[in-house]
């Protein structure tokens, strides 16, 4: 099995392994086939597992997590780093606590390991399905929403609070209020979005990035195959021995983030753990770094192109 290194996140109190599992199927997956996916991941060796809500991954998780403390695959659920996001439409202050009630009681848990803001803006109640019309969709109230975040912790509910898709800009607003800072950002970052504004920034404030996407999402429709179809990185791949999935994991890596990759592909998902025992050669790295930028998650293909979408794929 391979050995996953791990990183300290600040006020965590806990390691965090730098590479999970996502849990972002597309198409969507049934609760079976997802739970006898992750309980494969747990045989690979992945302790690093990233869900939402919004993704109904929670349930088939946590039903993953109790049979593999049945079969003795781990000992004991602190083995684990589970994060999980609170939805946009409970994105105010008094409903965060029981966001996170509802996610522990879906993944049959009493605590998490990090919760984060899954995006800065907040959606109406009653929205269903994305995309939505331009009255369902508000700004983030980040001073009172974080709050309820803290309000989390404080509880023991989760052992760290972050934010996912911050921009500097939403950071800066963050910090600005927050009794307890961030640790983490969790952002799409791959070779193709690099995202070295950012990193800069966070750097300098102390949050970790986390790298979601790193492969492209191929497959998928937030995503597609222009990483593991990258001439450069397939160049790369075939002189070291290793699959473009491998190099693109492997870059990803070596800027100092953490990443999660999603494969429910027994093959894959092994594939994708082994990139821990060789490294990039400045050359091939600085190949990679040269590489022609493109944002592939973008937030109007998720609410819808108003303007509101439009400013903030302008802004992250
Ligand atoms: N915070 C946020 O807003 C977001 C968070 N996320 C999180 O990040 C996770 C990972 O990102 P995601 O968007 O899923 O995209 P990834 O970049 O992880 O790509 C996943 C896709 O790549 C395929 N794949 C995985 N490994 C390989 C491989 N070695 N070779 C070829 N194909 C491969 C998978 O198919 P298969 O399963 O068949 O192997 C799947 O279709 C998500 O699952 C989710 O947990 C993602 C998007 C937004
Ligand atoms: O319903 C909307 C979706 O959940 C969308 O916001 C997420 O799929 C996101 O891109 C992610 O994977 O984290």
């Amino acid at each position: 099995m391979a050995v996953i290194p791990e990183i300290t996140l600040s006020s965590c109190g806990k390691t965090m392994p730098v590479i999970g599992m996502g849990t972002s199927p597309y198409p969507p997956t049934d609760k079976e086939t997802t739970k006898t996916a992750l309980i494969e991941a747990i045989k690979a060796g992945y302790r690093h597992f990233d869900t939402a809500l919004a993704y109904r991954s929670e349930e088939p998780l946590g039903e993953a997590i109790s049979e593999a403390l049945r079969l003795g695959l781990i000992k004991s659920r602190d083995e684990l780093f589970i994060t999980s996001k609170l939805w946009s439409s409970f994105a105010d202050k008094d409903m965060v606590v029981p966001a996170i009630r509802m996610s522990l009681r879906n993944l049959q848990l009493e605590y998490l390991d990090l919760y984060l803001i899954h995006w800065p803006f907040k959606l109406s109640q009653n929205v269903r399905s994305l995309p939505t019309t331009r009255e369902n969709i508000f700004p983030l109230d980040i001073k009172s929403v974080w709050e309820g975040m803290e309000e989390c912790k404080t509880l023991g509910l989760t052992k760290a609070i972050g934010v996912s898709n911050f921009s500097c800009k939403k950071l800066e607003e963050l910090l600005s209020t927050a009794k307890i800072p961030p640790p983490v950002n969790q952002v799409e970052m791959n070779p193709l979005w690099q995202q070295k504004q950012l990193r800069e920034f966070c750097k300098g404030k102390g949050i970790h990035i986390t790298a979601y996407s790193p492969l492209g999402a191929n497959g998928t429709k937030w995503g597609d195959n222009r990483i593991l179809e990258c001439d450069v990185l397939q160049q790369i791949a075939k002189a070291k021995g290793k699959t473009t999935a491998q190099v693109a994991l492997r870059w990803v890596h070596e800027q100092g983030v953490s990443l999660v990759a999603k494969s429910y592909n027994k093959e894959r998902m092994k594939e994708n753990l082994q990139i821990f025992d060789w490294s990039l050669t400045e050359e091939e790295s600085n190949k990679i770094s040269n590489l022609p930028q493109r944002k592939g998650v973008l937030v109007a293909n998720i609410l819808g192109p108003h303007d509101f979408s439009l400013e903030l794929d302008a802004e992250i």
